[in-house]
């Protein structure tokens, strides 16, 4: 078969690219151009990017072939995510791969700042041994204002701790308990927290709300002689203002590791000694890119092979523990999904989804998801993914509804129960995960069975008498296939019943008509693969 193609467009650890290559042809071009980039992006089934790359609907629109956008780091403003959800691309970042690096690199320019470190380290090699310009300020007993308490907000408070500085935060978005967990007084508005604050630093995500937050009227009420500090994303100072207000010695120091414009070049705020300046470095440490390139790698491959991608953006946010429990209710959602079309070829009118037991507290969007996934696979292949999968079910005018019980009316802890309905006909499937947390299905149509959703299942029907068993058997011994497990189950006795059997093998065709042919059996077998 031939291999998925993958274009890394911005330098990812050597670590990672060798993950890719196990699987992937990959092409590592740091060096290709926005016109190359859109000329051969339909070539590839996966792009992987940094920071500059932008992915934007013009891009995404040639990438024909694209199916998931890894992007190595953490800040997704380089992406046009909605556009990406719109064309079922899967886009995922490495959200914790760097935050511990991006926090030390926020202390380290705070450090640098405060001590002048960056301008004596110019003057002296420039051959000039002289210590009055570079006299600093201690961070001992000041006040830090930290804006966002999210991952390296709160990293930066704790290490800012030990410097005993006095931490106050504002994030509107996090609970009480956060603040109170990083020791940090929680200040209502970004009012308060200027007017406050000796060294203000900001850990927020670059939004609509955040471009320019620290502008010049933000400046303006902050102390005489205050330090900024941006390791967070370009555009969130604005940059005229800080330029504004060193020339007016409002501003005593601004620390930046990130521009409005990036690739900052020529920037106005270069000229400035009391300006210290990294190239967008806060990422940049070896354990960090390690950690960034071998993740982003093993979420692209998961994603080219239709698997569960850990870290998705335009997916339900669920934290990893949960995401642990979840995964094999997802894989059981969907192999119950996969039983639909390989029964039916009724088009689905509706599905409704009981979600019933403990599992109930968990965020159980990702499930059904899965179950569309694995419902529409027989018919989309390729095409459907986790991402686009609600949208296609729409767009083919199934309706879904779900259901939660707290208590599992079955004598299992935690079950699915699907409906599925269609013109003139209903199915009705019940799944749980086995001990071992594999996937079962537990009951179909009414018929009480123990099925591993796993390899080739044989669905058969038959008269409940006896007789039918024994040259079913045989005929499948015959043909060298193996029976793993069989259940049999009945409504009424002497009625109809159903046979479900694990198999270890394919059974041809041949061997399904000679089944066919069996007296006592009714209609047609059906072979299940997953
Ligand atoms: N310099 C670098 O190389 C580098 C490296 C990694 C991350 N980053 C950037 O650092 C920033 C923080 O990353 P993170 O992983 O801590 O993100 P995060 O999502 O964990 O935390 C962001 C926090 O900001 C808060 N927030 C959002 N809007 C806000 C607003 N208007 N006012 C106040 N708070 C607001 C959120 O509630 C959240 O708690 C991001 O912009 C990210 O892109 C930069
Ligand atoms: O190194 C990069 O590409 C940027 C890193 C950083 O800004 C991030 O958001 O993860």
């Amino acid at each position: 078969m031939e291999r998925k193609r993958v274009l890394v467009s911005e330098r990812i650890a050597e670590e990672g690219l060798e993950m890719l290559r196990t699987e992937l042809d990959v092409d590592f071009r740091d060096d290709i151009s926005r016109e190359e980039l859109l000329s051969v992006i339909d070539q590839y089934d996966a792009l992987i990017v940094r920071s500059v790359t932008k992915v934007n609907e013009e891009l995404i629109k040639r990438g024909t072939r694209l199916k998931v956008i890894g992007r190595a780091g953490n800040g997704i403003d380089n992406i046009d995510v909605d556009v990406c959800t719109r064309y079922g691309i899967i886009v995922a970042n490495t959200p914790d791969s760097n935050t511990v690096s991006a926090a030390e690199q926020t202390i380290s320019l705070l450090l640098s700042s405060v001590r002048n470190t960056a301008w004596a380290n110019d003057v002296l090699k420039g051959g000039i041994w002289d210590r009055k310009p570079f006299r600093g300020t201690e961070l001992y007993g000041k006040t830090v204002g930290i804006i966002g308490l999210g991952r390296i907000g709160s990293m930066v408070a704790t290490r800012l701790k030990a410097f005993n500085m006095n931490i106050i935060a504002y994030d509107p978005y996090i609970a009480d308990e956060r603040f109170e967990r990083f020791g940090a007084e929680k200040k209502n508005s970004l009012e308060e927290l200027l007017a406050e604050a000796d060294v203000v630093t900001v850990h927020t995500p670059k939004t609509k709300e955040t471009i320019h937050m620290i502008d010049e009227k933000a400046i303006a009420l902050t102390k005489k002689g205050v330090i900024l500090v941006n390791c967070a994303r370009g555009g969130i100072f604005k940059e005229t203002a800080v330029i504004e207000g060193l020339e007016n010695g409002k501003i005593a120091n601004v620390a930046l590791d990130v521009y409005e414009k990036e690739p900052a070049i020529d920037n106005p705020i270069f000229k400035y000694t009391n300006v210290v300046c990294t190239p967008h470095l806060g990422a940049d440490t070896f354990e960090a890119q390690k950690r960034v390139g071998e993740n982003i790698a093993e979420q692209v491959l998961l994603a080219l092979k239709g698997e569960i991608v850990p870290n998705v953006v335009n997916l339900p946010a669920v934290l990893p523990e949960e995401l642990n429990y979840l995964r094999p209710y997802i894989t059981l959602a969907e192999k119950m999904g996969n039983i639909y079309y390989q029964i039916e070829k009724l088009p689905i009118k509706r599905v409704e989804i009981t979600y019933s037991g403990p599992i109930t507290v968990n965020e159980t969007e990702m499930l059904t998801i899965g179950f569309l996934k694995g419902i529409l696979e027989p018919v989309l292949w390729e095409k459907i993914n986790y991402v686009n999968a609600r949208l296609l079910a729409a767009e083919r005018g199934i309706k879904v509804y779900e259901r939660k019980e707290k208590q599992s009316a079955k004598p299992f802890k935690n079950m699915l129960t699907i409906n599925i309905f269609s013109q003139h006909h209903e199915m009705e499937i019940s799944g749980t995960l086995s001990r071992a947390r594999n996937p079962i299905l537990v009951d179909i149509n009414g018929y009480e069975t123990e099925a591993n959703l796993e390899g080739y299942v044989l669905m058969l029907q038959n008269e409940d008498r006896p007789g039918v068993i024994g040259p079913l058997t045989t005929t499948l011994g015959e043909a060298g296939i193996n029976i793993a497990s069989m259940k049999v189950a009945r409504q009424t006795k002497g009625q109809t019943a159903i046979m479900i059997l694990n198999v270890d093998n394919n059974v041809e065709e041949e061997v399904l008509k000679q089944l066919e042919q069996i007296d006592g059996l009714i209609g047609t077998p059906k072979l299940l693969k997953f």
